[in-house]
């Protein structure tokens, strides 16, 4: 038991499928999980544990943003023993190439975030994914005929802007898409020695305004939930 959660021990795997909300949690854990058993249910922040194709993996909520983020991955390593995490969140698209329920693949991260500053002394990090996850979960991807794209994602503390001048800043030097996590998650992964990825379903296209429907956003967690269950138990722990 940690401060946030409340599994015993063992009880989390080492491998731990990470989405923002916690029905996605549940909805991930019923429809590809066998033997699944609920391991928390603080604050709602549903994390289930069951076996994919026979390895045991866990499918936790973080919340959203850096901090909750933070919050989850830091008890899910220290004190569960999590070794690889793979974020499966959505994002707001900034390129006009994307359309929704494209994958996108976070292989960098650039921030508005100041969380890392105070870690690194006022200096810039740059939070990148594992390599051997990225490659894996990309070549997955296209097997499975879906539209991927991999590069540089634009992490912010915000969803509601006051002026839209720092995102367009961004688009112009080709960052794919927007989400709130994957600062957090990269940067903790590094700090304990663990991998992570951050694989993002495109829920909205910020240049057209275009949003996801609700059913269309469950077809498109199939494909980013499989593409991501297999990259977790194929990359050697
Ligand atoms: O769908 P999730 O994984 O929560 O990810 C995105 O959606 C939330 C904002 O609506 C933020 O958490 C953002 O990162
Ligand atoms: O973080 C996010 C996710 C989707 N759309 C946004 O504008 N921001």
């Amino acid at each position: 038991m940690s401060i946030h959660l409340e599994a015993k021990p063992g009880e989390i795997a080492e491998r731990v499928l990470l989405p923002g909300d916690p029905m996605r949690a549940k909805f991930v854990a019923e429809h590809f999980l066998d033997e699944v058993r609920c391991h928390n249910e603080v604050r709602g922040m549903y994390g289930y544990t069951g076996l994919y194709k026979g390895v045991p993996v866990s499918v936790q909520g973080t919340g959203m943003g850096n901090p909750s983020m933070s919050i989850y991955v830091t008890e899910l390593i220290r004190d569960y023993g999590a070794k690889k995490l793979i974020r499966i969140g959505t994002c707001g698209a900034m390129q006009p190439n994307l359309k929704i329920r494209d994958l996108v693949l976070a292989q960098a991260v650039s921030t508005d975030s100041n969380m890392t500053d105070k870690m690194f002394h006022g200096c810039s990090y740059a939070p990148t994914a594992d390599f051997g996850m990225l490659m894996q979960a990309y070549q997955g991807a296209k097997r499975s005929g879906a539209n991927v794209f991999a590069g540089n994602v634009y992490n912010s503390d915000e969803f509601y802007r006051h002026t839209l001048d720092r995102l367009h800043t961004f688009m112009e030097f080709g960052v794919l898409a927007v989400e709130m996590e994957s600062t957090a998650l990269y940067t903790l992964a590094a700090k304990y020695g663990v991998k992570a990825l951050s694989i993002l379903t495109v829920g909205s296209q910020l240049l057209t305004n275009e949003r996801s429907a609700h059913k269309d956003s469950e077809q498109s967690f199939n494909q980013m939930a499989e593409v991501a269950l297999q990259t977790i138990i194929e990359d050697t722990v």
